[in-house]
């Protein structure tokens, strides 16, 4: 068999944080006193996750797979569009290798959310958990995550299909 064919992708997201919205972040609803502002319910993790992958296949980016005009998505949670684009993945005949993610907040700690969140995304994913890595950061104050103004992400992917 020929060397199996490896791509990496890239992902990264800002949504607003406000008061009178959910706060869901990787699959999970959090108890806080703002939400994230979006067309979706602006799982901004989920979202950088899509973006990783789609970016990997070459196949364009979240918004154009699922417009933020399109009212068949508005407050639309977020795992039906991860659950879609690992079928857009697995259809070009892609697996993922890894993830890796960073959230960037300032309002509190996540650490103890990730357990959670990893499970929730491997079962979404269908993958294992050992494949996905998430991590978080505080800005130190600085710049509109500093002042929880938002909440953004990154993440990088490696997705693979054998020849
Ligand atoms: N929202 C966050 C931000 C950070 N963490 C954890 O705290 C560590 C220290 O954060 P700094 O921004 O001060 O470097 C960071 O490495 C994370 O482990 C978190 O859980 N949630
Ligand atoms: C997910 C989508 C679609 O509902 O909406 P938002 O929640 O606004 O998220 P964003 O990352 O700004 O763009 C992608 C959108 O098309």
């Amino acid at each position: 068999m020929n060397a199996p064919q490896f791509r990496t992708g890239f992902g990264y997201d800002v949504h607003q944080l406000q008061a009178g919205y959910e706060f869901w972040l990787g699959g999970i609803k959090l108890d806080y006193a703002l939400g994230a502002v979006g067309h979706s319910d602006a799982d901004v993790l989920i979202h950088v996750i899509c973006d990783a992958l789609l970016g990997a296949a070459n196949m364009r980016d979240i918004g154009y797979h699922f417009s933020d005009q399109d009212p068949a998505y508005k407050g639309i949670d977020s795992k039906i569009l991860l659950k879609r684009v690992m079928e857009l993945i697995r259809g070009a005949g892609y697996a993922l290798g890894n993830l890796d993610s960073t959230i960037c907040l300032q309002a509190f700690k996540v650490n103890p959310h990730i357990p959670a969140m990893k499970a929730c995304l491997a079962e979404v994913m269908e993958v294992e958990e050992d494949q996905i890595s998430i991590k978080a950061t505080t800005t130190e104050r600085l710049g509109f995550v500093g002042r929880s103004e938002g909440i953004s992400a990154y993440c990088t992917v490696l997705i693979y299909k054998n020849n």
